[in-house]
């Protein structure tokens, strides 16, 4: 099992919460240890209604706290809509999660796309990666950005952020953001981290949940053939932490961790 991804099963979503609370506090301390910031960057689906339930909990010690001033949130991927549309990634965050800290949270600093250039996606994924740019200190003097921790989904397909399977943006080497204008999943006119950033994040974690993930959870852990979520496991290793509930990991032959943060 040296340098495989992760993998904690819980019995519920009810369970699996804290543990991914733990551990998401634990990137957050490092990434503050690191350079005073804790840079992450989420997925929309069904992610941030359980990153809510995690991150909204009551805290059960004096270092159980999530430092929401210090948080940069950006997004893994985006749709091309407004920010209050309902298919907006940022929307569901802000609905789900943001509006919901407490009034007096100094909050988070939050990175939506420019949504003045929706008509265009090339615009809108290259001023993204200019919000990247300057956030992670000019593209000349990095090669990559580093985020502290990536929170992402699986969709039924193996996709992940934009990247779907078999599209030729898996093979997108240069870019940090990207457009998709055919996504087969609606709509189909998107920005998405590219696979070399997603796999260079120093932790990405996973959240999938329900029976109707299992099948897909058998292709990625059993077999991969070169599914996005698959890839991001082989080339992250142990980087790469999945939480799931049982339900979508039943019948499924990978060895679980215990999970002891
Ligand atoms: O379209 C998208 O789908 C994926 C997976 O969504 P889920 O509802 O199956 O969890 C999501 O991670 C991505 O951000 C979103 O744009």
């Amino acid at each position: 099992m040296a340098n495989q991804a992760n993998l904690y099963s819980f019995p519920t979503v009810d369970a699996l919460a804290p543990a991914l609370r733990r551990y998401v506090i634990s990137c957050q301390e490092a990434g503050l240890a690191r350079h005073g910031v804790f840079k992450v960057a989420v997925s929309g689906g069904s992610l941030p209604k359980t990153l809510a339930q995690a991150l909204l909990a009551e805290p059960t010690s004096p270092t159980d706290t999530v430092k929401w001033d210090k948080w940069e949130i950006f997004f893994a991927d985006e749709r091309a809509v407004p920010l209050d549309d309902a298919d907006s990634n940022y929307g569901l965050l802000k609905t789900e999660l943001l509006d919901k800290l407490p009034v007096d949270t100094a909050p988070p600093t939050v990175h939506p796309i420019n949504t003045e250039v929706l008509g265009d996606t090339q615009e809108l994924a290259d001023q993204y990666e200019q919000t990247l740019v300057r956030s992670f200190a000019g593209r000349d003097s990095v090669r990559l950005p580093i985020f502290d921790l990536l929170l992402l989904g699986c969709g039924p397909d193996g996709h992940t952020c934009s990247l779907f399977p078999g599209h030729e943006l898996l093979r997108e080497n240069d870019a940090w953001v990207a457009p998709i204008e055919d996504s087969p999943k609606p709509p189909p006119r998107r920005v998405t981290l590219t696979l070399p950033v997603v796999t260079h994040a120093v932790r990405v974690a996973f959240v999938a949940t329900g029976g109707g993930k299992k099948e897909i959870m058998k292709e990625i852990f059993e077999g991969g053939k070169g599914l996005p979520c698959a890839l991001v496991n082989e080339r992250c290793g142990e980087r790469c932490s999945w939480f799931v509930d049982n339900a979508a990991v039943e019948g499924v032959s990978y060895p679980r961790r215990p999970f002891n943060l």
